[in-house]
C-alpha cells in the first residue's frame, strides 16, 4: 500500500526526515512523536503534497513525486483544522465541489453527497452553513467531503486537536467504520488503541515501529530522556 525508500525530506535549509524506509500495509496506523519530530511532514509526503528531498514514496504503486494529481486520487488528506479544507459555504455544496471537479454526472452527485452526509451522522446537514456548525461537526463534515470522493486510503493529521471529548469521539467513530485503510498522526495516544501498527518519530526518524503497547512505551522513553 505504502513504500517509502531511503526518503530525505528538507524543509527550508532543515533535514525533517531522514532515511525512511517503510512498508506500510496495516489497515490502521498510528503516527506519534514530540512537536517538531516529522509526523505532519511524514503524512504530507504520502498524499505527494510534499516531495521528498531524496528516494521514492510510492502509494498503491504511484510515485507521489512524478504523479501527485494520482497520489491525491488515491490518498483522502484531512488536516487538523477542517477550516482548511471545507471550501463552500454551504456543507452540501462543498461536498459536491470534489465531485464536480472528477466530472460525474450530475444525477449521481446529489445522492452521493447525501449518503455521505447519513454515513457520518450528518444527515440533514445539507443545507446548513458550514460556518455555523461546531468544529467537530465541521470536522466530520471535511472528512465526509474526503470520503465522498472514495480515495482507496485515508491520511488524517491530528484530526481531533482542535475537538471536545464528545466530537472527538464522533470523528473517532467514523474513522473506526471507515471501510479502508487509515493513517493518524496524533498526540492523543488514547486513539491509538486498537491500531495494528504505531511509527514513533524522533528527530526525523522512525525510533520504534511496533504494535501500541510497545511503540507508547518507547515514545513515553523517548520523552522522559
Ligand atoms: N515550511 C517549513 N519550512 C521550514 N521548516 C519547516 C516547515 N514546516 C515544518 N518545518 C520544520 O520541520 C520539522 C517537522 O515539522 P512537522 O510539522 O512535520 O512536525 P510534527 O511532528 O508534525 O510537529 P507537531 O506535533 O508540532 O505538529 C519542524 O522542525 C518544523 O519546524
Amino acid at each position: 500500500m505504502i513504500e517509502l525508500d531511503g526518503v530525505d525530506l528538507d524543509r527550508g535549509d532543515r533535514r525533517v526526515l531522514s532515511d525512511l524506509r517503510l512498508t506500510l500495509g496495516e489497515r490502521r496506523i498510528g503516527v506519534v512523536g514530540a512537536n517538531g519530530s516529522g509526523k505532519s511532514s511524514f503524512a504530507r509526503l504520502l498524499n505527494g503534497l510534499l516531495k521528498p528531498t531524496r528516494g521514492t514514496v510510492r502509494v498503491f504503486g504511484t510515485d507521489t513525486a512524478a504523479d501527485p494529481k494520482a497520489a491525491r486520487r488515491h490518498v483522502g488528506f484531512l488536516f487538523q483544522n477542517p477550516d482548511h479544507q471545507i471550501v463552500y459555504p454551504g456543507v452540501a455544496e462543498d461536498l459536491a465541489f470534489g465531485l464536480k471537479n472528477r466530472d460525474l454526472p450530475k444525477s449521481e452527485i446529489g445522492p452521493r453527497v447525501e449518503a455521505a452526509l447519513a454515513r457520518f451522522g450528518l444527515a440533514g446537514f445539507g443545507e446548513r452553513l458550514a460556518h455555523e456548525l461546531s468544529g467537530g461537526e465541521r470536522q466530520l463534515v471535511a472528512l465526509a467531503g474526503i470520503m465522498v470522493l472514495e480515495p482507496r486510503l485515508l491520511v488524517l493529521d491530528e484530526p481531533t486537536t482542535l475537538l471536545d471529548l464528545r466530537n472527538t469521539r464522533r470523528v473517532m467513530a467514523a474513522v473506526e467504520a471507515a471501510d479502508r485503510p487509515v493513517v493518524m498522526a496524533t498526540h492523543d495516544l488514547a486513539l491509538l488503541d486498537g491500531f495494528d501498527r504505531v511509527l514513533v518519530f524522533d528527530r526525523g526518524r522512525v525510533a520504534c515501529d511496533a504494535p501500541p503497547i510497545e511503540a507508547l512505551a518507547a515514545y513515553r522513553r523517548i520523552a522522559e530522556a
